[in-house]
């Protein structure tokens, strides 16, 4: 499936602005960004609910309007909103949702089985809906999103408001829906779960797509992150016993540091950062040359009777992605 140069504008504000991505078959596919950034705007009109102003969706490379039954038999979307019936139990939830679809006799009660199964509501399947936990609510949802079998899911954010044990479910059964060849697009802003889930991520921002691919590929485009945490080698430590501002000890850190970055693009010296108030050094290169960085710090400090305590290796994640795209935390 393609979104190609996908528009919609609500009222005055353009929602979606132009966003372009394609999945592959049986890949899991994130599609990342804050609140309000364009994901279930978009989602909405690759799963054919919504007409966009502009652009369009492809179906194996054809317009997916041509087909619409194709596109409704391909594709399953689980929105955010729950789609089932409260007072209804999960069999009689999955076997009515089964029905729309043509499903009937014992290939019906077979789907209604293997679903159960795949997100965990054996125990619960005779329960009504309506008592069941938020993420017992999610788990359902799922379950009637995969009724027909579609080739390509949509998953807007899973897992919102659900307790941890519903949580793993869910994760666990994406997992197996993707180890059985059905393609994912997984909408969230838990850059965690995009992480552990899927191979390529799409992050959108404002309605506009800002990255989109291998995710190690994007990752690798981070750069490294280093926190050094020093301290001065002398036990009379001017910093402790208070005869010398700890910005004394920061600006002798700073001297060295540009004396080993002069147009300082990759360390810099944050003051009160550790749990002693002492100043950290963060170095900040590309994956090649942090080795050469520290070793040259190293020295430095050494000549400089400063000790380093512990060097903290910072994680290449999406947040830190987002961070570096957009100057802002994924979350805000
Ligand atoms: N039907 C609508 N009418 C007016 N504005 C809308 C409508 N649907 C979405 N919007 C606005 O469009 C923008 C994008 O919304 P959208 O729901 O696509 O974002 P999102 O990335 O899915 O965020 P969230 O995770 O909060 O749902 C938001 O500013 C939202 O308020």
């Amino acid at each position: 499936m393609e979104a190609r140069g996908l528009k919609k504008t609500f009222g005055s504000h353009q929602a979606v602005k132009n966003v372009s991505f394609s999945i592959m078959h049986g890949e899991a596919f994130g599609l990342l960004g804050p609140n309000g950034a364009g994901k279930s705007t978009t989602i909405r009109m690759l799963a054919g609910l919504m007409a966009p102003d502009a652009g369009e969706v492809l179906l194996e490379g054809e317009p997916a309007w041509k087909h619409p039954e194709k596109w409704k038999r391909q594709l399953g979307l689980a929105p955010q909103q729950l789609a089932l019936y409260p007072e209804l139990s999960a069999i009689e939830n999955i076997r009515f949702f089964g029905g729309l679809y043509g499903l009937k006799g014992a290939a019906l009660s077979q789907r209604t089985d293997e679903l159960l199964e795949l997100v965990g509501l054996e125990d619960a399947a005779h329960r009504i809906a309506a008592n069941y936990s938020g993420g017992m609510q999610r788990r359902l949802n799922l379950a009637i999103t995969l009724v027909h079998k579609p080739r390509l899911v949509i998953l807007d954010e899973p897992t919102v408001g659900v307790d941890p044990q519903s949580r793993a479910h869910l994760l666990e059964s994406v997992r197996q829906l993707a180890r059985d060849g059905t393609s994912i697009i997984y909408v969230s802003h838990y850059m965690e779960e995009v992480e552990a889930l899927c191979r390529r991520v799409a992050i959108i921002d404002h309605g506009v797509v800002l990255e989109c691919g291998v995710l190690d590929q994007l990752l690798g485009s981070v750069p490294t992150q280093l926190v050094l945490h020093v301290r001065p080698a002398n036990s009379v430590d001017p910093v402790r016993t208070g005869h010398d501002p700890s910005s004394s000890f920061s600006a002798r850190l700073q001297h060295i540091a540009r004396r080993v970055d002069p147009e300082a693009t990759g360390v810099k010296v944050s003051v009160g950062e550790n749990a002693e108030s002492l100043p950290t050094v963060l170095i900040e290169t590309s994956f090649t040359e942090w080795p050469d960085r520290l070793h040259q710090l190293s020295q430095a400090f050494h000549a400089d009777s400063i000790l380093i305590d512990r060097v903290e290796s910072r994680q290449q994640n999406l947040e830190r992605l987002f961070l570096q795209l957009t100057g802002r935390a994924l979350r805000a």
